[in-house]
């Protein structure tokens, strides 16, 4: 594998914080409930230790993040006001939600802050700028400190301002979670035990086969569950009902298949699906065999057959990394595949690896959070590292001029 550590880079125990304003890009992109509350605070608390570090040594701490996926615009219930809450309650001392992350407001209150304290600027995304990585966004932000600390080991893969961007105008080092992140997986990847498998789920379809053909490259065996599903029996040709089937990537898929069937990888579609006639709690339900998905129905989750094939071949391997769940897990009409996949993995005498927002979730709510050997805060970083790739934000890490 290759190296993607940065081991060069110093991290933040190595410099000098006292008094200075430090700007942390953490990853507090939450999973929220229906009502809009925080379903799983896991990577809030992943990165309290960078921050009680810098808080301790008196530094001026300023967070920074996105959450979800708002496209430029201000959306109410995407406020970080939330996590700043939640940030208080678990650090015992206040953290100030600011209302914008860039401007003459967040430059006032920078300027207020005496060493210890802890702010919180606005969803990142509520700028354009951070997704396209603007380099006059990235300026403004940097402006805002004297350091910069990457630990957002969860958006690490996105070469997004906050990320790649702020690191080209300030001395950079990695926090206390990004280390500890890439650390486990170069040494759980390194030369894994094999049998060598992947489960891959989850709804963001198109980001999960980007990286497909290097992830074949490297496990024995490959489970399709969850969103994932209904392109790939598209593209087999089958129906998938009223599914989301991602239809300009059924070609990819194909080459995807094509490829695992030269390299001898044995990847597997789920024999039979829970499909319901709305993604909603109480709709009417059918399981079906997965080539004979009805008119107007919705995969919703794996089927108790396919949830019986992949517990059986998850039984016979030695690595495993699973990103994505099975199906809406967040309904417990259609849990029963997450949760036998989470309890196949738990029962594993071998490596687990879990990653993802979404799968964190799931695996704390089944209660086996604490038998898997590494639960990760990233979803697709994580699915970056199992293929090999270099994250962008380790990278820019690399590039970037030390304190
Ligand atoms: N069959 C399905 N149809 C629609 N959505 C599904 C299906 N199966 C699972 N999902 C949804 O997928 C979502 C999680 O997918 P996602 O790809 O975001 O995984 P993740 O673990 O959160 O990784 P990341 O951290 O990258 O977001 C869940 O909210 C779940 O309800
Ligand atoms: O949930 C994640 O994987 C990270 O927070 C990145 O989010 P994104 O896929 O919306 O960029």
């Amino acid at each position: 594998m290759q190296n993607v550590i940065p081991r060069r880079k110093k991290t933040v125990r190595e410099i000098d914080v006292q008094g200075k304003r430090v700007l942390v890009r953490a990853d507090f992109n939450v999973p929220l409930d229906e009502e809009g509350a925080i379903a799983d605070d896991t990577r809030i608390r992943a990165s309290l230790p960078t921050i009680r570090y810098l808080c301790e040594r008196g530094a001026r701490v300023i967070l920074c993040s996105h959450l979800d996926r708002p496209k430029g615009e201000i959306v109410e219930r995407l406020r970080l006001a939330l996590v700043a809450n939640r940030l208080s309650e678990l650090l015992d001392q206040p953290v100030v939600a600011l209302r914008d992350c860039i401007g003459p407001e967040v430059e006032s209150a920078v300027a207020a802050m005496n060493d210890g304290d802890i702010i919180l600027l606005e969803n990142l995304r509520f700028h354009s700028e951070e997704r396209a990585d603007d380099s006059p966004f990235a300026e403004r932000l940097a402006g805002l400190a004297d350091v910069y600390v990457n630990d957002a080991f969860g958006a690490s893969h996105r070469a997004h301002a906050s990320v790649v961007g702020v690191p080209q105008h300030l001395p950079a080092v990695t926090g206390l979670l990004l280390e500890r992140e890439v650390s486990a997986f170069t040494r759980i990847l390194e030369k894994p035990e094999r049998p060598f498998a992947a489960v891959i789920g989850g709804a963001k379809v198109s980001d999960k086969l980007e990286v497909l053909d290097n992830v074949i490259s490297r496990v024995n065996l490959l489970l399709i569950g969850g969103g994932m599903a209904a392109t790939f029996l598209a593209s087999r040709g089958y129906q998938t009902g009223a599914s989301r089937v991602e239809t300009d990537r059924l070609d990819d898929v194909r080459r995807i298949e094509a490829n695992a069937g030269r390299r001898g990888v044995r990847l597997i579609l789920p024999r039979d699906v829970v499909v319901a006639e709305r993604l909603e709690a109480g709709a009417p339900t059918r399981v079906v065999s997965a080539t004979e998905i009805p008119d107007g129905w919705i995969i919703a989750d794996i089927g108790p057959g396919a949830a019986d094939e992949f517990s059986r071949e998850l039984g016979n391997v030695r690595t495993v990394v699973w990103n994505g769940p099975m199906g809406v897990f967040e309904i417990p009409e259609f849990a029963e595949g997450t949760r036998r996949v989470a309890a196949a993995l738990a029962n594993l005498r071998g490596t687990t690896v879990i990653g993802g927002g979404s799968t964190t979730d799931a695996v704390q709510r089944f209660g086996l959070a604490d038998e898997m050997t590494h639960v990760s805060t990233g979803g697709g970083a994580a699915l970056t590292m199992l293929a090999g790739k270099a994250l962008p934000g380790v990278e820019a890490l690399d590039d970037a001029e030390t304190p």
